[in-house]
């Protein structure tokens, strides 16, 4: 009996020894370069006056425990609040060990403008290239260099207010969207936000073509495409957490996705080329200002053509979609707040679906709202955490010494994570009230130099080109639904503290437990 299951076990220890062999050698070999890299760099941190931040401490040689944790609070839906608890422990900056890599992290705003503007020459993407090459190609999210200038101001100019008529489409699918909820009834709007924000960037990005395609087959392949996207997504996240043994998440469900999301742009692709050409044959055809067509006028490659379209489909359906649901659920738990927002939109627009549609203008002038989804983007910055590697050796500003105040070493391919969404639960820069929901506070002068403090659209060279159309969408799409239903309610069973409930942390965070609420056309009994 012993024997036959020793027989059974004999080949699987075989094959866990050497695998856990080889990956102790691996992380022995990458100590000891990181110890010996630090000791040519020490001369340099004595010149700059360096100090050590404070260890977040594994305790397992290498930093094995840490990425065990880092797996358990993915599992467990608590990545982000584990991050506030690490930087609350260990200060505002801090350094660890990871599979033998030395890194730093930081919510320090001195050291992200460092990072981000100041010595932006001293930091590149890291390994996000290699970690977001079989999803995104090469895009502007993974470019760098000349390559990235390029792209950048290719795409810089179809953002400007007056080259799209995208609000026209927004309204169109948010009146479409809004005549879908039942009043009442219990709702998730997360779904609902993301369906909604994947037809606006489609619209953006292609034009009439895509979005309205509404056959059963179409809408299936729509859906297909939005959960291949969030399995690659995924994968892509827990990429970004191994650093350069990112190639170790792979296998067949992210080849599967990947083909599928590919395949779906690339017909998106194909058509939007098709209509061009056939709008361009006919004389006089009213010109369309859409992303495809300025894409189309550099290059008719359809790999660079995906690869610029999937990586704006993805910043244009996850984050905002990740800020509209954030906003409704705080604003459902919050009625001060609520009322707050619906006596403004009542008091510019007026309430009931047959109501004046908000434009432009009157969105500048609800004030109150505009400060709710600044509130919202503080507590649930889409994009939580980010990070930047050295290119060559550099220094953080502050994070060393005692007090903190001392620069420190970065050395060269060394990664700097920032956490935002830690950073603006900080208590030091938003008060004692830091975790509530109060956007009240934006009155206040206090928050008015907050500067690198609240950084939800990033900052710098490389700071977000989707913000006004992100906030002009959110905005519209709020004041809209507070038209249509003025009541919310939150379902039975869902977290109320912010902060407690559990979240989906893709390369956006979202909510675990969806949003699920009643929308109500008069005050619920
Ligand atoms: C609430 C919504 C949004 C948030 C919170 C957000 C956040 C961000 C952040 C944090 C960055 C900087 C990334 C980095 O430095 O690594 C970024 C960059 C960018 N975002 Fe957004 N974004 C939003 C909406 C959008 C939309 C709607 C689009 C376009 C459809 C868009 C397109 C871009 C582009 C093109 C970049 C620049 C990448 C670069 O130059 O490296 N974003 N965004």
């Amino acid at each position: 009996m012993a024997t036959r299951l020793m027989d059974r076990l004999w080949p699987f220890s075989t094959t866990s020894c050497v695998v856990t062999g080889l990956l102790l050698l691996v992380f022995g070999y990458r100590s000891w370069k990181s110890r010996a890299a630090r000791k040519e760099d020490e001369q340099f941190a004595v010149e700059k006056g360096c100090a050590p931040a404070p260890l977040w401490c594994a305790q397992m040689p290498w930093g094995l425990d840490l990425l065990a944790k880092a797996f358990w609070h993915g599992r467990n839906r608590t990545v982000c609040e584990w991050f506030v608890e690490i930087s609350e422990l260990s200060g505002p900056t801090h350094e660890q060990l990871l599979l033998g890599a030395r890194n730093i992290g930081t919510t320090s705003p001195k050291n992200l403008e460092a990072v981000l503007t100041k010595q932006f020459e001293d930091f590149n993407l890291g390994f996000r290239i290699p970690q977001f090459r079989d999803l995104l190609g090469s895009s502007v999210f993974t470019q760098e260099g000349k390559e990235w200038k390029h792209s950048r101001s290719l795409l810089r100019p179809q953002f400007s207010s007056n080259r799209y008529h995208s609000f026209e489409d927004i309204k169109r699918c948010v009146e479409n969207m809004l005549s879908k909820v039942v009043p009442g009834a219990v709702t998730d709007m997360q779904p609902i936000f993301f369906q909604l924000t994947l037809d606006t960037t489609l619209i953006m990005l292609f034009g009439e073509t895509v979005a309205n395609e509404n056959s059963s087959a179409d809408i299936r392949r729509r859906a297909e495409f939005g959960s291949a996207l969030n399995t690659a997504q995924e994968y892509l996240a827990y990429r970004t957490r191994v650093g350069d043994l990112h190639w170790l998440i792979n296998g067949p469900p992210m080849w599967r996705a990947c083909r599928t999301v590919h395949a779906y742009v690339d017909d998106v692709i194909k058509e939007a080329l098709e209509a061009t050409d056939r709008s361009r044959s006919q004389s006089g055809a009213k010109k369309r200002y859409i992303f495809i067509d300025a894409l189309i006028e550099q290059t008719r490659d359809p790999k660079v053509l995906r690869d610029q379209c999937l990586s704006l489909m993805l910043a244009g359906r996850d984050s905002t979609a990740a800020c509209l649901t954030w906003t409704v659920r705080l604003l459902a738990r919050h009625p001060h707040a609520l009322k707050k927002v619906r006596d403004e939109v009542s008091s510019i627009v007026g309430l009931g679906s047959d109501a004046r549609e908000p434009t432009r203008e009157d969105l500048k002038q609800m004030t109150y709202l505009n400060l709710a989804i600044k509130e919202t983007l503080r507590l649930y910055p889409p994009v939580p955490l980010n990070q930047r590697a050295a290119t060559r050796t550099t220094t953080l500003p502050e994070g060393g010494g005692e007090d903190g105040k001392s620069p420190v070493l970065v050395g060269k391919g060394e990664s700097v994570g920032y956490l935002v969404y830690a950073m603006h639960r900080r208590k030091d820069i938003y008060g004692e009230d830091a975790k509530a929901f109060r956007p009240e506070r934006w009155e206040n002068d206090a928050l008015k130099d907050v500067g690198y403090g609240y950084l939800p659209f990033g900052a710098g060279p490389r700071a977000c080109l989707g913000q006004e159309f992100a906030m002009l969408e959110a905005a519209y799409t709020i004041a809209r639904m507070t038209q249509w239903f003025p009541y919310l309610t939150v379902a039975k069973g869902q977290t109320l503290e912010i902060g407690k409930e559990k979240q989906v942390l893709t390369l956006v965070v979202s909510s675990a437990e969806g949003c699920q609420l009643r929308l109500t056309e008069t005050a619920p009994m």
